[in-house]
């Protein structure tokens, strides 16, 4: 069985996800592809795999575009494989309330898009203070400080729960395997 993962990622943490979930389930599957959406809208077809993963990030409430075109160039194969989408910001490392909105926002997107995955999550990303313009780190660190986070702009942060990742990589393969729902 082959996977194919596709990312979007500005600032790498949706990719560093994607590529660790490829480690994840690489050794129980025949091949596992890493691809960014860009590249991967160029593909011909997905007539190669049988199980895809997408993740986007979140920016101001919106996940990725070029997942959206993935998604809407290639449709009608999506509805016939098994999928999983995740769902990676900030929002998803803070309390009830604030993960509550990462998954309304990745529902409203999924909605939007026409696209029920076979399995969805949302990852909490990162907060790269030191790879941020200086105008992209002020307004970050006022969002951050609103919501009750970390403020050092000195420091990069990363709130990914490993774990969740490799136990999400785990259950998709399981739902892969064994035709599971969701
Ligand atoms: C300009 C900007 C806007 C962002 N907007 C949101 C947002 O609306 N909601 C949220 O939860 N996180 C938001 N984030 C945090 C990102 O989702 C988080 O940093 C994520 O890890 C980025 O993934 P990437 O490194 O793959 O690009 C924002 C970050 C930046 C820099």
């Amino acid at each position: 069985m082959s996977t194919l993962i596709i990312y979007s990622s500005k600032y790498g943490q949706t990719e560093k996800i994607a590529w660790r979930i490829a480690k994840a389930i690489g050794h129980e599957r025949d091949s596992v592809k890493v691809m960014n959406a860009r590249d991967a809208l160029d593909l011909e077809s997905l007539s190669a795999f049988d199980h895809i993963i997408l993740g986007s990030p979140i920016y101001a409430h919106r996940h990725s575009k070029q997942i959206a075109k993935f998604i809407k160039r290639f449709r009608d194969s999506l509805e016939t494989m098994d999928t999983a989408f995740f769902s990676v910001s900030a929002s998803a490392a803070g309390g009830e309330e604030q993960k509550a909105d990462a998954t309304t926002c990745m529902d409203k997107f999924l909605s939007i898009a026409g696209f029920e995955p076979t399995r969805k999550t949302i990852f909490a990303g990162g907060l790269p203070y030191r790879r941020y313009n200086w105008l992209t780190r002020m307004v970050m660190k006022w969002i951050a400080g609103r919501a009750g986070g970390d403020t050092d702009t000195s420091q990069n942060y990363e709130y990914t729960d490993w774990d969740h990742v490799e136990s999400f990589a785990l259950r998709c393969l399981g739902a892969a395997e064994h035709g599971e729902a969701a």
